[in-house]
Order: structure tokens, then sequence, then C-alpha cells
């Protein structure tokens, strides 16, 4: 039988600042219906034939309008990576705005600056609590 790897998804922790992170840029999914109202990581599918980095820095212009500076990268448990939704993999790196306001531009209804006390406090898609947490250590 013939089996396909669904394309990873690469998302972006986007903080105050990369040497002293103390609040992350969270933002809420505005579809499809049954992850609407959920919070998430900016980012997305990497199309065929691109780079992780290029698909990142792509979704993030596109949804947010903005371009950012990669750093580390926030590690997970599948090989560096976080199991997510579908069966799907996401990688995630920290990140820092070099350009551009954010503004909920497609697929999301709110963006929020959390703090790392708060982070937790989030509707998180069920995947991305684990992220919250590791995110939470990283910005306190
Ligand atoms: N962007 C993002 N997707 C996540 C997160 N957690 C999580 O389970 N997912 C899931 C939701 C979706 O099933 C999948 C990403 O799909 P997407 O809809 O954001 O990707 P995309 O922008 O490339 O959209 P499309 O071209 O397929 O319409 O990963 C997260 O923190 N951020």
């Amino acid at each position: 039988m013939q089996t396909t790897t669904p394309a990873l998804v690469v998302a972006a922790a986007i903080v105050d600042s990369l040497e002293r992170p103390t609040r992350a840029l969270c933002a809420q999914r505005s579809a499809p219906a049954e992850l609407a109202g959920r919070w998430e990581l900016p980012g997305g599918k990497v199309e065929p034939g691109e780079s992780p980095e290029a698909a990142l820095h792509r979704e993030l212009a596109e949804e947010l309008g903005v371009e950012v500076r990669l750093g580390a990268r926030l590690l997970g448990p599948e090989a560096g990576d976080w199991p997510i939704l579908a069966r799907r993999t996401m990688r995630v790196w920290l990140a820092e705005l070099i350009a551009g306001t954010p503004e909920p531009l497609a697929d999301h209804s709110a963006l929020r600056w959390v703090g790392s006390d708060a982070l937790e406090d989030l509707d998180w898609l069920d995947p991305d609590r684990p992220i919250a947490v590791a995110l939470r250590e990283v910005t306190a």
C-alpha cells in the first residue's frame, strides 16, 4: 500500500526579544469551524520544493504581514518537532520581528502578545498545550 507523508507544518513563536524573551505573539484561528476560536502559533504547511524556513517566512508574511529573524528552535519530543493535529508534525522556531506590525490578515481573528504567566490560560489547540508550556519556560 502506498503511503504519503503529510506536509511538515512550521510555526513561529514570535517573542518580544530573542535575547530576553518575556512575551509571545499568540494567534486565534478563524477557520475551519471546528478549530475557530482556539489559539495557536502562526505558520502553516511547507509546500513541495520549499525549505521549512522559507515556508515559515512566507506564512508569516501572508498571515501577519511581517518579516522576522529566526532564533533557536523550540524543541519538541519527535526529533525536535511537535506532534500536532491530523498526525502531522510541526517545527517551531523562536523569532523576533524585524519589519511590519503584526495584523490578523488571514486565518486569524485576533493576535495577542501574551506574557509568560498568562500563556497557559489561553484556549490552545490541544496539541499546542505542551508547546505553550515549553514557551512559558523560555519566556519566564
Ligand atoms: N499554523 C498552525 N497549525 C497548527 C498548530 N497546531 C496544530 O495542530 N496545527 C495544525 C492545524 C492544521 O491542521 C495544520 C496547519 O494547517 P494550516 O491551515 O495552518 O496550514 P496552511 O496555512 O498551509 O493552510 P492551507 O494552505 O492548508 O489552507 O496544523 C499551530 O500552532 N499553528
